[in-house]
């Protein structure tokens, strides 16, 4: 998608592993392989994407092997298989921990029974360096789902996917390739204005020498506090990077949503990518019939954008950043600070 000027490029890549995950209810179990090392190398299959198929994946036969488009940093394949299909994604430089990460965070979202996520199988390394990830194949539908759906169920993984640990994430992801830090924390505007902003504006001083921004920004995120003031935020579980190019629909038209970058935060934060998600009248009524909108709500929508705006600026240069200066300079004139 072109965005003033840039290509808006959504991809997930998460860091750190993945210790324990529960399982769907599928007879077939996510595991994590971790085999970093060279003596372990020496011993794995030739092909374990394949053997886990015959095996784990209860095939007796593969017989037909795809490429799938779409994708930017890994290489997609599609597996035909008696026992239905799988989705595989592989990466020749990058090791197993971002699989785990993603995976972790699809698990999650369909733990919570709500909107349609691929449910994750198997992520392990490849012989010849790299890592892969397998996953449930979802044949897509015709057309793009039905908004109020999308909003509703959005709103349901929301409101099922909570979090006894504050705000964060077992693992440290990416948003596009950036490190997305995902440290617990108890208090959300801290998490916000250290994890999200304070992160991007010490990226973008230290790529781009930009101490305007920087100074700016850190003056905004030390008095954000105000605009939460009488709003009752709750952490839940997010997708983190939801636009346009993963949000789909299956054959029945329900919505689809992939490559999360998730993490438990404030409902309102998974609205700053909608700059380029295309969510209609539709979606937010259905998403505020199950959500209810807090009080504000207007008064943090741009503080949000700032994250991915900022994001945009540090991964494609400089036709992001006046976006993003002047959502700081409008909440500092707010904000009077
Ligand atoms: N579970 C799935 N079943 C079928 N097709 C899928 C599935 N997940 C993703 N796809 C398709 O494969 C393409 C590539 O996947 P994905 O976007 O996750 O790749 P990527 O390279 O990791 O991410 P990015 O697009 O952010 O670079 C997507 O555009 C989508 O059309």
């Amino acid at each position: 998608m072109v965005l003033g000027g840039a290509v808006h490029v959504g991809f997930s890549c998460f860091s750190s592993c993945i210790s324990s995950l529960s399982n769907g209810g599928l007879s077939r179990k996510f595991s994590s392989t971790k085999l970093h090392k060279p003596l372990a190398m020496a011993s794995m299959s030739n092909d374990p994407i394949r053997e886990w198929i015959l095996s784990e994946g209860k095939a007796t036969e593969i017989s037909r092997i795809s490429p799938v488009g779409g994708g930017c940093i890994n290489l997609a394949t599609r597996y035909d298989t008696d026992a239905g299909s799988f989705f595989v994604k592989t990466n020749r430089n990058i090791g197993p921990s971002m699989f785990d990460g993603e995976a972790l965070g699809l698990n999650a979202m369909y733990e919570t029974r709500t909107i349609r996520v691929p449910k994750p199988f198997k992520v392990g390394s490849l012989p010849t360096g790299g890592s892969y990830i397998i996953m449930e194949f979802i044949e897509f539908g015709a057309s793009r789902s039905n908004q109020s759906e999308l909003g509703r169920k959005l709103a349901e993984m929301h409101k099922a996917g909570k979090s006894n640990k504050g705000f964060g994430f077992d693992v440290d992801n990416t948003i596009g390739s950036t490190p997305q830090i995902n440290t617990w924390t108890s208090d959300w505007v801290e998490f916000y204005a250290e994890h999200r902003l304070g992160y991007q504006l010490k990226l973008a001083r230290q790529q781009y020498g930009d101490s305007t921004i920087y100074e700016r920004g850190q003056r905004l995120a030390k008095n954000i506090g105000s605009l939460f003031e009488g709003v009752v935020i709750e952490p839940c579980l997010l997708h983190g990077d939801l636009w346009s190019g993963n949000i789909t629909s299956d054959r029945n038209g329900e919505p689809v949503i992939l490559d999360p970058a998730c993490y438990y935060g404030h409902n309102e934060a998974e609205f700053g990518m909608s700059w380029c998600a295309g969510f209609g009248g539709s979606f937010y009524i259905a998403y505020f019939e199950v959500m209810p909108k807090q009080p504000g709500f207007e008064k943090r929508r741009d503080l949000y954008l700032l994250y991915h705006y900022l994001n945009h600026y540090n991964l494609f240069g400089s036709s992001y950043r006046s976006s993003a200066m002047s959502i700081i300079d409008d909440c500092l004139l707010m904000l009077k600070a």
